[in-house]
């Protein structure tokens, strides 16, 4: 029997077959989106620390991952027998397929999106934490953003799943392209030409949406973005438009004025590894300490604990003269976020939000706070990126800039809450030799400006140069806290072997 061309092409005139695809693009979408927030929402629980958020979640997921698309339909279509005050939606075929759909699909979503949340680096989360935004806010602003960014392609993907699984939705009689199509070769036995029709028109559906959520794809990539460096006079005007940056608080250190920072007796481990024992340490407002010693000693274990990135086992932490965590007390989020204000932090591997521009990273944590309105806290953001020497690459992001000026952006986010303390964990450690020079200037600019400062370094020249005091850590402990002159003329031989001084002082 030859195929039937006529009646193959006539198909695609016939108005129940446009109807039934709006009905599968109808069905496809909502199910999509919908399955994507509970998606998330599950996706979210499954990360949560406490297991009476995350065992539902996980229960759920395995359940509706398990049963078949099919059963399901025929149940959700059935539950108005059990329950019949769900008549009037379940028992209409398009809302019971939605229901059993978006159960299925938020399940698979679920995993989607858990892979996206564990694609973001941890480093993103603890910038967000240093800059004092709430777990919230770092979810909607940091967080969801990088994670959907990841998973769109497999979200895209799970779209075409959906909408070829909206043919088996025809079991419970809604008129979608499958049933059209049955009907009218349970009349004309022509299955061949009809279904080859109704194969057609999911290929358009697919190739259409497919089409426009790659376009979306496309659009979110930031490898596609343009880099903009301002240049001449148009860099020049905006300078001049800037107001005068006001970044570093100067401190000049006056009589009974209390200690920026004071540690007392703080041990910190982890789990049986005792990493700090015993910490004491003062730092007077406008002093600069660099933090030196052996790999592993507990450097920068001892700078996070400053922020409360890294619990402490015992002792306490004191700013300017106000208790700020003390060890063994029920945590008090909003006394440590208050603190967390004051301070800056700036990581070895910058931690930069590397799906935002370089001046909307400096401006994310002012904006946050509502230290100002948006005009103002921008101008303030780009004088800082300016103070920094990188106006000219306000509208970048951090993937177009080198290593060295990645840092000083992140040296400008953390000035942009205008803290007191400034913390810096080995932030030219990740940087090719011939960078390190400018993020060293930009931090001794600080330096001069009175800004205090603890700096975890390998630069040792740059420590004994920039220094109040130097601090040596050695095995848990400060094994020599001293000024440079002190240790160049006094300092012990290992000390001085460490920094690299001659160590014959005759
Ligand atoms: N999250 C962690 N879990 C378990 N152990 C850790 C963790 N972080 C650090 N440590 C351990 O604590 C010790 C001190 O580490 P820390 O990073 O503070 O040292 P450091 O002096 O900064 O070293 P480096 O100069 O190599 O960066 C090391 O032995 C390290 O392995």
């Amino acid at each position: 029997m030859p195929f039937e061309w006529t009646y193959f092409f006539s198909m695609f005139s016939m108005p129940a077959f446009w109807k039934a695809s709006w009905t599968v693009v109808k069905l496809s979408t909502l199910a999509w989106l919908i399955g994507m927030l509970i998606g998330f929402g599950l996706a979210s629980a499954k990360q949560s620390l406490h297991a009476w958020v995350r065992m539902p979640a996980s229960i759920y997921v395995w359940f509706f991952r398990s049963v078949p698309l099919l059963v399901l339909l025929i149940f959700v279509y059935n539950l108005p027998q059990l329950f019949p005050g769900s008549g009037p939606i379940l028992s209409q075929p398009f809302y019971a397929g939605l229901f059993a759909l978006v159960l299925t699909e938020a399940a698979y979503m679920a995993e989607i999106h858990r892979g996206g949340l564990l694609s973001v680096a941890k480093g993103q989360r603890e910038a967000a934490r240093a800059l004092g935004i709430r777990g919230l806010g770092t979810q909607r602003l940091i967080v969801v953003p990088q994670a959907f960014r990841i998973a769109l392609p497999t979200l895209t993907n799970e779209y075409v799943t959906i909408v070829k699984l909206t043919s088996l939705v025809s079991v419970i009689s809604l008129t979608e392209l499958l049933l059209v199509g049955q009907r009218l070769y349970a009349q004309n036995f022509l299955v061949l030409e009809t279904l080859g029709a109704v194969a057609l028109y999911y290929v358009l559906i697919v190739s259409l949406f497919g089409w426009l959520l790659q376009y979306l794809e496309r659009h979110l990539d930031l490898s596609r973005r343009k880099s903009e460096t301002l240049e001449g006079a148009r860099l020049q005007t905006l300078r001049e438009s800037l107001p005068a940056s006001t970044a570093a608080t100067a401190q000049s250190p006056r009589a009974g004025m209390p200690d920026a920072l004071r540690l007392n007796g703080v041990h910190k481990r982890y789990g049986n590894h005792h990493v700090l024992k015993g910490i004491d340490l003062r730092v007077r407002p406008g002093e600069v300490i660099s933090i030196i010693g052996p790999s592993g000693s507990g450097k920068t274990s001892l700078i996070r604990t400053v922020n409360g990135l890294e619990r402490i086992d015992e002792g306490e932490i004191v700013l300017f003269g106000e208790s700020f965590i003390h060890a063994g007390d029920a945590p008090d989020s909003r006394r440590l976020r208050a603190g967390v204000r004051r301070i800056g932090m700036v990581f070895q591997s910058f931690n930069l939000f590397p799906h935002r521009t370089i001046v909307d990273n400096v401006l994310l944590a002012p904006r946050y706070h509502r230290l100002g309105d948006t005009a103002t806290l921008r101008q303030q953001a780009l004088a800082l990126l300016d103070k920094v020497g990188l106006l000219a690459h306000a509208e970048k992001y951090p993937h177009q800039l080198s290593g060295g000026q990645q840092q000083r952006v992140a040296i400008a986010r953390a000035l942009a809450m205008k803290p007191d303390i400034m913390l810096f964990d080995e932030p030219t450690s990740a940087l090719d030799p011939e960078l390190v020079g400018d993020v060293l200037n930009v931090i001794r600019d600080l330096a001069s400006e009175g800004m205090t400062m603890l700096i975890v370094t390998h630069e040792m020249d740059f420590a004994l140069s920039i220094s109040d005091r130097v601090v040596f850590m050695e095995d848990g402990h400060i094994g020599l806290d001293a000024s440079p002159e002190a240790i160049r003329n006094h300092g012990s031989e290992r000390v001085r072997r460490f920094i690299g001084l001659e160590t014959d002082r005759t």
